[in-house]
């Protein structure tokens, strides 16, 4: 039964099982480890993996709980387990019972209800027939033995972060899953973010007050950005007898979410922490997509068809929307590929410049002359470095110590008009959509105050359905989500480690730029150039800072 850890990831990431909680270090709360022809079928991957010291992980076999067949069936030692934490590993004795989905009637009809211990997602699944095994996640869905009685339980849940269409789906379902399929009745609803843990009233969630918030945009239990405090937080959990903590955030809201699993487990007290990842972004490393997104996207259709025609009824319109993306242009990607309208498409993992062959001044001539019109969606984090240049104001922050952008939006339409009026002497007619005023919708938050379309609703439901049993089932410090289509229990550190932004070599990027046809921008030397060397710092400064 020994396991062999088999990269470096897995040193940077030991569990401590066997160590005195004193000794415990703070590493993240994921075991990586491979597995090495287990010679017993009763030996469960996700109970205590024990942590002696690298390179040797071992299974505990007096207190395993699910079996595994994994090793013995595949018995390779590249078949990398990235697994999630268990609440036995810090709470040994933990009574488990059957799970209730066993008598439930609607899963009667179901062939087999409960996720074999054995099920692992792969993260890749395009493999050549040599290549690894490579990394896995556990499998998410119900157990067939859980670690929380339906009386026992006290769950509670809290939205971080931005808005993203969707969140009410996923508040009502977790509502809904714990009361239906485990017969959970205590659900409170945290208000207002982090900061509500320990300074605002809960709210008690039925599944008569969620019943329709799902038809709502924004969230029902509001949130906010900064004010998280992990010891007010968790002393809150324990005053308030909560055993169950379903955290809906992005990338910031999941570290938190890590930070509060740390200390449960440092308490050594009966909590389980599950992370459900929203962002309108779609910048959350691991999983396929975030939910609403798809709803985002198509919102933005509205936005560019009328940037479009607004263009198009005029002399030399130029066109241009600005979504959101703050480091991640996936919105205007994707938005600009399902438009075909859209002649280019500027976000912040592209750079690209101004004047000269091959920049952007050059290709909007030419498309007037060609259409009479050019219509751009542009990323909101796309061209920072311009704007930071011609700008000089660089240093504001929001709560949570994101930097907030600079209008590019603003300054490209500048820089157009100025670049036609002056130099080219040409009269064009500028049609800006992302301006924020009273008198003009800016998409960037008209596509994210919505409610989520029926295919992110259902999506919506996996997740909260999958974080349910997830925490039924004892996992915690855990993020669920989608990889390669099969929702996955994913340690969260694993989401949190990096950001999931626009691969610029990669197929997408090629197929929008054989779309629209518009310049890559990838050859010109002088772009670097241009730009100031202490802006380029300050923007890496902002990225690390923020992700
Ligand atoms: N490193 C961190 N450790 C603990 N808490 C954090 C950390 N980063 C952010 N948070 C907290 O998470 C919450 C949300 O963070 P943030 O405002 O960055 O939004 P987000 O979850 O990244 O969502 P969005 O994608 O919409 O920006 C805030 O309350 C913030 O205090
Ligand atoms: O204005 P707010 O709510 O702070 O959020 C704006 C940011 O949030 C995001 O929508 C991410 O949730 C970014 O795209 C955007 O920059
Ligand atoms: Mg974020």
């Amino acid at each position: 039964m020994e396991l062999s850890l088999s990269n470096s990831s897995s040193l940077r990431f030991p569990q401590n099982d066997f160590l005195p909680r004193h000794n415990r270090s703070t590493l993240g709360p994921f075991h990586t480890f491979s597995i090495k022809k287990l010679a017993s079928k009763s030996i469960s991957i996700c109970r205590p993996l024990i942590w002696r010291r690298p390179p040797l992980v071992r299974l505990n076999a007096q207190t395993a709980t699910e079996s595994n067949a994994s090793g013995d069936k595949h018995g390779d030692d590249d078949f990398i387990v990235e697994d999630v934490p268990h609440l036995t590993h810090f709470l040994p004795d933990l009574p488990s019972y059957t799970n209730p989905l066993k008598k439930s009637q609607a899963y009667a009809v179901v062939k087999k209800t409960f996720v074999s211990p054995e099920d692992m997602v792969a993260k890749e699944i395009i493999v050549q027939k040599d290549s690894p095994r490579g990394i896995h996640f556990r499998r998410a869905g119900p157990r067939e033995k859980v670690f929380f009685t339906p009386e026992e339980v006290r769950a509670c849940i809290v939205t971080c972060g931005g808005l993203c269409p969707g969140i009410n789906t996923v508040i009502r379902e977790i509502v809904c899953g714990l009361k239906n399929m485990y017969g959970v009745d205590d659900v409170l609803g945290i208000q207002g973010g982090y900061s509500g843990f320990y300074s605002k009233n809960t709210l008690n969630l039925t599944t008569k007050v969620v019943n329709d918030i799902h038809k709502r945009g924004g969230t029902f239990l509001q949130t906010s950005r900064g004010g998280h405090d992990t010891k007010k937080i968790v002393d809150n959990i324990q005053d308030r007898g909560i055993n169950q903590v379903y955290i809906i955030g992005g990338d910031g809201t999941q570290k938190g979410a890590a930070a509060i699993y740390k200390e449960v487990e440092k308490r050594g007290i009966k909590v389980a922490v599950a992370g459900i990842p929203k962002t309108i972004d779609n910048d959350i490393a691991v999983i396929d997509k975030s939910f609403g997104f798809d709803t985002a996207v198509e919102e933005a259709q509205r936005a560019i068809n009328a940037a479009h025609v607004e263009a198009e009824s005029v002399q030399n319109g130029v066109g241009i929307v600005k979504l959101m993306g703050r480091y991640s242009g996936f919105i205007a990607m994707l938005a600009t590929l399902g438009n075909r309208d859209v002649d280019c498409c500027l976000i912040p993992e592209s750079p690209f410049y101004l004047e000269g062959p091959g920049g952007l001044y050059e290709y909007v001539e030419q498309q007037l002359k060609e259409n009479r019109h050019v219509l751009i969606v542009l990323a909101e984090g796309a061209g920072q470095e311009y704007v930071a240049q011609s700008m000089q104001a660089f240093q504001e922050k929001d709560a949570s110590g994101n930097r907030l952008l600079l209008d590019v939006g603003l300054w490209l339409t500048q820089q157009i008009k100025d670049h036609f009026t002056n130099e080219r002497k040409m009269t064009i007619n500028m049609k800006y959509i992302g301006k924020r005023n009273l008198y003009t919708s800016d998409p960037t938050y008209m596509i994210r105050a919505i409610p989520s379309n029926a295919s992110d609703n259902i999506y919506c439901t996996l997740l909260a359905q999958s974080a349910v049993h997830g925490a039924m089932a004892g996992f915690t410090g855990f993020t669920v989500g989608p990889v390669n289509s099969r929702h996955a229990y994913i340690p969260i550190n694993r989401v949190t480690e990096t950001t999931n932004t626009v691969n610029m070599t990669g197929r997408m990027w090629a197929r929008l730029l054989a779309s629209t046809n518009q310049p890559s921008f990838v050859n010109h030397q002088t772009l670097r150039e241009r730009v100031d060397k202490n802006t380029i710092d300050a923007i890496n400064n902002m990225k690390i800072n923020s992700t």
